[in-house]
């Protein structure tokens, strides 16, 4: 018998406690041995809730008891979860996480702790919620070389855009119908549609793609807010959707360029169509080609479902960390997104068409398409690194107002 702590019993935490209890037998099958949960800490109290017997407030008591061999950490954040899941690495009990923030902060470390240790730090669920995309990276593909990871990363946004581009809703329209759903963060949005979340996922797939760990504090992100309405429906009639994608490649060179921003992608791709609340993530690697994931990227039982996977790994206790790990590299080894030579989709305002579309050939070159849009124009510009294209908004004619200024992504 397994006895397992979870420890923050909000949606993930209480989704754990409850796969585990319905699917008991399928477990203790595939586990070898049957799982329990012995305790789960929380702050708050839960009165008449099933698992009323087992609350604890202190981790202490957790963490003292030998017969605890995998601790759950879903409370979210840095503080105090980094301490409790060291701790308990420390302790010899394997950890399995959903907390991307705690992942893309600490992970090198941690995952050093536990391959040193011999136990498991696992965290399938802190990208794509409940769709696999850690576990394939790291075993079905470790034949590969990567090349590139982009996706869709952060299930809010993309519910957001969606519904900007179908329903003509506005971005404060959108948001509120995502956290009216429980979707978005209702105190505070700024994780999701300033694309922080988005920044923590694809560190973590970058990191254990390309074996450095990157840190979000490294990675260029911007969020949506700055996308309207006029965008959504001019991206569309010029053939493109517009996505926020986090994304990471490796350079010829060894360096990766990592980056978290609203893009048009093709119209006709399939990243472009992944709507509402779900996630796709493109993988490309030099033996498979490109792979896409998809599926839901949050959910209480979805993710408690790769929660409960990971800790059925905990138990067959194989030497994971051989290809799930990565180092903190002392040497800089991310490059500038603004090396990267692009196409670039422009939303100029402040004159006639004519002039605006002669104005911006002047500065950038012949566009490829041009199309009116309200007050101006629209246009994809020609491929230019992002130096050349701030040249290209510096020689713009003062009475030229650049609306929206978006990448397009070959994805
Ligand atoms: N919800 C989802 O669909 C997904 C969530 N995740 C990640 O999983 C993690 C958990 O998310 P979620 O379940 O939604 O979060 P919740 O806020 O629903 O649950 C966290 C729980 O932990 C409690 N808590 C806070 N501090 C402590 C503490 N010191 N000790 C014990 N418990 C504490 C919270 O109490 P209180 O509310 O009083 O603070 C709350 O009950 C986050 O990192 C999130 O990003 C990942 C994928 C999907
Ligand atoms: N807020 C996240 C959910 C958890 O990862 C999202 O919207 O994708």
């Amino acid at each position: 018998m397994i006895q397992v702590a979870i420890i923050g019993y909000g949606t993930v935490g209480s989704g754990v406690a409850e796969v585990i209890e319905r699917n008991a037998e399928g477990i203790a099958r595939k586990a070898g041995q049957p799982i329990a949960v012995k305790y789960i800490c929380d702050i708050r109290d839960f009165p008449g809730d099933p698992n009323e017997g087992k609350l604890c407030k202190d981790f202490g008591v957790v963490l003292k008891d030998p017969e605890v061999s995998v601790v759950v950490e879903s409370i979210g954040g840095l503080k105090p979860a980094y301490q409790f899941v060291k701790d308990s690495l420390l302790a010899g009990k394997s950890v399995v996480t959903s907390n991307k923030e705690l992942v893309a902060t600490h992970g090198w470390e941690l995952l050093q702790i536990a391959k040193e240790r011999g136990i498991q730090f696992l965290f399938e669920a802190s990208v794509g919620g409940g769709t696999p995309i850690i576990r394939p990276i790291y075993q079905c593909m470790a034949a590969n070389e990567f090349t590139e990871i982009a996706g869709i990363l952060n299930g809010t946004t993309n519910f957001m855009l969606t519904k900007m581009k179908r329903e003509d809703l506005s971005f404060d329209e959108a948001l509120k119908l995502a956290q009216s759903l429980g979707y978005a963060e209702t105190t505070d949005p700024s994780a999701d549609v300033d694309g922080h979340d988005a920044c923590r996922k694809i560190c973590i797939l970058g990191s254990l793609a390309f074996g450095r760990h990157i840190f979000p504090a490294q990675v260029p992100t911007e969020g949506i807010r700055a996308i309207t309405t006029a965008d959504m429906a001019a991206a569309g009639r010029l053939g493109y959707a517009i996505k926020l994608i986090g994304r990471a490649k490796r350079l010829e060179d060894g360096r990766v360029l990592a980056e978290v921003c609203p893009a048009l992608l093709p119209g006709e791709s399939q990243l472009a169509s992944v709507s509402d609340v779900y996630n796709g993530i493109l993988v490309r690697s030099d033996m498979l080609g490109d792979v896409l994931f998809y599926g839901r990227g949050a959910g209480k039982l979805p993710t408690a479902s790769a929660v409960v996977s990971d800790i059925i790994d905990c138990v067959k206790s194989e030497d994971v960390h051989r290809t799930l790990f990565w180092v903190k590299s002392e040497e800089e080894f991310l490059a500038d997104p603004a090396e990267d030579v692009l196409r670039r989709y422009l939303r100029l305002e402040g004159g006639s068409q004519e002039a605006l579309s002669k104005a911006a050939a002047a500065a950038f070159g012949a566009p490829e398409l041009v199309q009116p849009s309200g007050e101006g124009i629209v246009c994809i510009l020609p491929a230019q690194s992002g130096k050349a294209f701030a040249a290209g908004i510096a020689a713009l004619p003062d009475w030229a107002k650049v609306a929206t200024a978006l990448k397009v992504l070959p994805y």
